[in-house]
């Protein structure tokens, strides 16, 4: 099978070389010539003997949603347009709508996997007509996992990146349990060696998993994650889930949780937790801590340590909260 491939970064680099492994002829480009097959998409899609398929690896959203509109001048009655990226399923409305009059064929496709995928293969959840899906299928094949599991037709036009979506809410929400367990095993004093905790659960526990095997590979490159922040970016998969909860009024307190926490991360100074140490203040006279002038150290900090030590000996300034 011949295929052309646009966005070679991370992922779609590492696609083109799994797809060359298992024998199909891809065609890549990127805007980045080091790495690109063609100039141009234009000369891209002149390469592909037709029916022509296409699958586009960019970043969700506007550049996306352009290459799909620049490809609908180029290709014509019978090609295929895949979209393999993190796209919202509402694009793939769009997209399919855009190129259903032009006889073009539209096929969404999540896929997961991450820089892992070249050797381990990608899971692959795709949306589309059965016949537009079968000229994709040899690709389908080559990318997937090798066994019984790793890619599945998930239902019409946007299922597949719909599925991907939950997929990432899933994530969202087993991450956030893995980072507070290790959280609270390393704040007490009672196990020797953290790391080596975790690695035990990789084995016979029921809460072993691919991500918990990461968080010890993390663990053992940076002990106690002493180099890493603690801040982490959202791409936008866990906010559309939380919207799509909200849409259908499908409760979704773990992930919607897991993507508050990364919110706050981003935060050195809690705006909301200024206003809840004012309110417990007036209220009750509670002790607050004095932020941090502008450009130094915080000061008389101690106010805090004070209600911290004192509310552990069970005889803090909450004793006030009684009688508020
Ligand atoms: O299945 C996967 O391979 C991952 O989910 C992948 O899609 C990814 O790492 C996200 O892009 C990160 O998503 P967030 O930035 O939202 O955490």
């Amino acid at each position: 099978m011949d295929i052309g491939l646009i966005g070679l970064g991370k992922m779609g680099g590492n696609m083109r070389e799994r797809m060359r492994r298992a024998g199909l002829t891809v065609v890549g480009y990127d805007r980045n010539p080091d790495v690109s097959d063609v100039d141009s998409l234009a000369a891209l899609v002149e390469a592909l003997p037709s029916p022509k398929v296409v699958w586009v690896m960019v970043p969700a959203g506007d550049p996306t949603r352009a290459t799909v509109k620049e490809l609908s001048t180029l290709l014509g009655e019978g090609d295929v347009i895949v979209d393999g990226g993190n796209s919202r399923w509402t694009d793939d409305i769009a997209n399919a709508e855009l190129l259903a009059p032009l006889g073009i064929g539209y096929v969404d496709c999540g896929v997961s996997g991450g820089v892992w995928g070249l050797e381990n293969g990608y899971a692959l959840m795709y949306g589309g007509d059965s016949a537009d899906i079968a000229k994709v299928q040899p690709a389908f094949d080559a990318l997937k996992p090798e066994g019984e599991f790793g890619s599945v037709h998930a239902g019409k036009v946007g299922a597949g990146h719909f599925s991907k979506m939950v997929h990432n809410g899933i994530e969202y929400a087993i991450m956030q349990a893995y980072a507070e367990g290790w959280e609270l095993l390393d704040k007490v004093d009672l196990t020797d060696n953290v790391t080596e905790v975790f690695r035990s659960w990789r084995e016979g526990t029921v809460i072993r998993s691919w991500l918990l095997d990461l968080m010890v590979n993390a663990l053992d490159e940076d002990p106690g994650l002493e180099k890493i922040a603690g801040y982490a970016e959202d791409s936008g998969e866990g906010r559309w889930t939380v919207e799509a909860g909200i849409d259908n009024a499908v409760a979704t307190p773990a992930i919607t949780a897991a993507l508050y926490a990364r919110f706050v991360s981003r935060q050195d100074d809690s705006p909301t937790m200024k206003a809840i140490a004012a309110m417990r203040n007036q209220f009750g006279g509670h002790a607050v801590r004095s932020a941090a002038p502008k450009g130094g150290d915080a000061e008389g900090s101690t106010g805090a340590e004070q209600s911290e030590a004192a509310r552990q000996a069970g005889a803090g300034d909450d004793k006030a909260h009684g009688e508020s």
